[in-house]
């Protein structure tokens, strides 16, 4: 039987302004698994993959992540199990000097001792590691750039090979590909999920481009106003389920046949 990477036991969350983001989730997930959330804007899905990532704590229920309660742990214990959780950000918090090396080689800073972390940002403590992520995502030859003369999408590549070059247990993604081109995005989505499947580490990407959720994900997650609305292998969500889901508080639906909702 496969591992649980993460389960999600009655699960709500508020931010601290009151605003109650998600509801009553009940999820899990095993090792190996590769699953997109897909929802309108502000339905819950950085709220939840930050959940996953121990990064929120939940205001009620209970979460398990690697078989381990991430709230019940000392904080060097906590710092272990993040080492082992790689999130690509929405927007990836890398400082604008820094060179392509020194953000890839981030990705391992948990997981080495201070003194290797502190010398990786001011001399590259490995030079084929992060070559060798940057090559799959067709970026090696900016390997000694600056972050800051790199394009949007290029940055979020950048995200991206960070977390393939960590090599954690589970893989968050928050919209990976929202700054890419088409061919790009199947690229950059098909790099994380071979990555993910041959280390047996699950997947979980929050994507607005429903095409690129259905086409490449097994397991689609729908989140509405903060609630789990489908759980469904992809050839079950129909075009009626996506409509519903996408179906604003105002009764707006999306035009027929629409990809990018
Ligand atoms: N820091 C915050 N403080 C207060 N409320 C927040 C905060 N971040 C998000 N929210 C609210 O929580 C809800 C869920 O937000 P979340 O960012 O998880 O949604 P999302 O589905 O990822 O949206 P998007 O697709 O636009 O990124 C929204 O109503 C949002 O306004």
């Amino acid at each position: 039987m496969k591992k649980t990477a993460f389960s999600f036991d009655r699960v709500s969350f508020s931010h601290s302004n009151g605003k109650e983001a998600l509801r009553n989730i009940n999820i899990s997930a095993s090792a190996g698994e590769a699953i997109a959330i897909i929802g309108s804007s502000g339905s819950g899905k950085t709220s939840l993959l930050s959940l996953i990532a121990t990064s929120l704590r939940p205001s009620s229920g209970s979460i398990s992540v690697l078989n381990i309660d991430p709230w019940a742990i000392s904080k060097r214990q906590l710092q272990r199990l993040r080492s082992q959780i790689g999130l690509v950000h929405q927007a990836a918090p890398i400082p604008p000097k820094q060179r392509v090396i020194t953000a890839v080689l981030a990705g391992r800073l948990g997981q080495w001792p201070l003194w290797r972390s502190l010398l990786s940002l001011i001399y590259p403590v490995d030079i084929a590691g992060p070559e060798s992520c940057l090559e799959k995502l067709g970026l090696a030859d900016r390997l000694f750039d600056r972050c800051d003369r790199l394009s949007g999408g290029q940055l979020q590549r950048v995200g991206v090979a960070r977390v393939l070059y960590q090599r954690p247990n589970i893989l968050l993604a928050d919209e990976p590909v929202s700054a890419m081109d088409p061919v790009l995005s199947d690229v950059t989505i098909q790099c994380l999920l071979e990555d993910a499947r041959t280390r047996d580490a699950c997947f979980v990407a929050s994507l607005h481009a429903v095409d690129i959720a259905l086409r490449w994900f097994p397991r689609i997650i729908g989140l509405r106003d903060g609630e789990v609305f489908f759980d469904l292998p992809a050839a079950q969500v129909s075009e009626d389920l996506l409509k519903q889901l996408y179906a604003s508080e105002r009764g707006v639906l999306p035009k027929q046949g629409s990809a990018n909702i």
